[in-house]
């Protein structure tokens, strides 16, 4: 990336503000006539899909992750990569709306950090709606309403979410993508409450937990009250004195809410991850996941025979995690991540032998990294 500053280093003085905005302007007409283009070539791929299949799926998270890949990749600056791959992201957000708008439910109420991973990973054009609780989520998914869902799965604070997980073991639906969002929380008041005023702190209990050493040391004696989300803990605020909320931008932006203070969150790489279930397998992007869940029966060793097969066949586990079953017929069941596609050979063969060591495996989804 080249640095944004540098470029006003150069001796500029003398090139006239008229004629810069007039370049600007001829410029402008070309982007726009190139991505009138690209948005009827989209088109044009709607045409060829629904030929090819009338129950053909218009999202391609693979593709989608191969362009913005290819964006950055090629990307020269000054615009940083990450910069100019949101620009395609919502590119292609509008152009999968001309083929057929995504209809996607989220972890709601609206203003919260699950909201806003929808957003980053569909692009603003996509249908958005929120769903009060994880399992409904996943339902509105498997009934049809909504073509996709997004679920917080877990934080690099507080661990796992607990909900999502027990969500996969009832259902049929597909992994068929990941957001990670870098959680930054502010202290949200209302434009009569004075810093020194707040005696009352709401969030949900993850964000306080989150937030805990930053509170200790600035508001150790204000009462801190655990709500069901960050945009309640905003919601709140909006209509009372003396209180505050911790919540991220988007629950700012929503209340209207001043920051009082900004990315008060205890680690600095706080960090949430979402998964996109859908209802379809993505084909290999060429830098995918895994996902699936396993369960054994309780006998000593069981775990180590479960994952010695990934060991020898090279495929590189990023997460495991244990919960107890909840039909009684063994007592733990594995959740697994690891890196490769279920098609590839190796994970194949992997699969394979796991297959026959546990009790029970689906895979949960192959899918594309995270790119943004
Ligand atoms: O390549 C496709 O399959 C398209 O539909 C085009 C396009 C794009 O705009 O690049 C749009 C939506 C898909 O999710 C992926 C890519």
């Amino acid at each position: 990336m080249t640095d944004q500053s540098s470029s006003l280093d150069n001796n500029d003085q003398g090139v006239d503000l008229g004629a810069l905005r007039d370049r600007i302007d001829t410029l402008d007409q070309q982007i726009l006539d190139l991505i009138s283009e690209r948005a009827a070539c989209a088109q044009q791929v709607a045409h060829v899909k629904l030929a090819e299949d009338p129950e053909a799926v218009f999202y391609r998270p693979e593709r989608e992750a191969q362009v913005l890949k290819r964006i950055m990749a090629l990307n020269k600056g000054p615009l940083a990569g990450e910069e100019m791959a949101r620009l395609f992201r919502e590119i292609m957000s509008a152009c999968l709306a001309l083929e057929k708008p995504v209809r996607a439910a989220y972890l709601g109420p609206e203003g919260t950090f699950t909201q806003q991973a929808a957003l980053k990973h569909f692009g603003d054009s996509a249908v958005c709606k929120p769903l009060p609780a994880i399992d409904e989520v996943f339902r509105e998914v498997e009934a049809g309403a909504a073509n996709y869902g997004v679920v917080p799965v877990e934080n690099s604070t507080e661990g796992v979410v607990n909900h999502t997980l027990d969500s996969f073991m009832d259902t049929s639906l597909r992994i068929c993508g990941e957001v990670v969002l870098r959680i930054h929380h502010h202290l949200l008041v209302g434009s009569n409450t004075r810093r020194d005023k707040v005696s009352r702190i709401y969030s949900h209990s993850q964000s306080l937990a989150q937030c805990r050493k930053w509170l200790d040391a600035h508001y150790p004696h204000a009462e801190r009250v655990a709500v069901s989300s960050n945009a309640e803990a905003a919601r709140r605020v909006k209509s009372e004195w003396h209180t505050a909320a911790i919540a991220g931008d988007m629950a700012a932006r929503l209340y209207g809410l001043e920051r009082l203070e900004e990315k008060i969150e205890d680690m600095p790489d706080n960090s949430t991850r979402f998964l996109i279930i859908g209802n379809h397998d993505v084909p290999p992007s060429g830098e995918d996941k895994t996902s699936l869940v396993a369960s054994m029966r309780n006998q000593p060793g069981a775990l180590h025979d479960l994952l010695e097969p990934f060991h020898r066949h090279h495929v590189d586990m990023t997460r495991l995690e244990s919960r107890p079953s909840r039909h009684g017929l063994w007592n733990y069941v594995f959740f697994i991540d690891f890196k490769g596609h279920q098609e590839e050979p190796r994970v194949q063969a992997a699969l394979e032998e796991v297959r026959l060591r546990a009790a029970d495996v689906r895979v949960l989804g192959s899918y594309p990294v995270g790119v943004l």
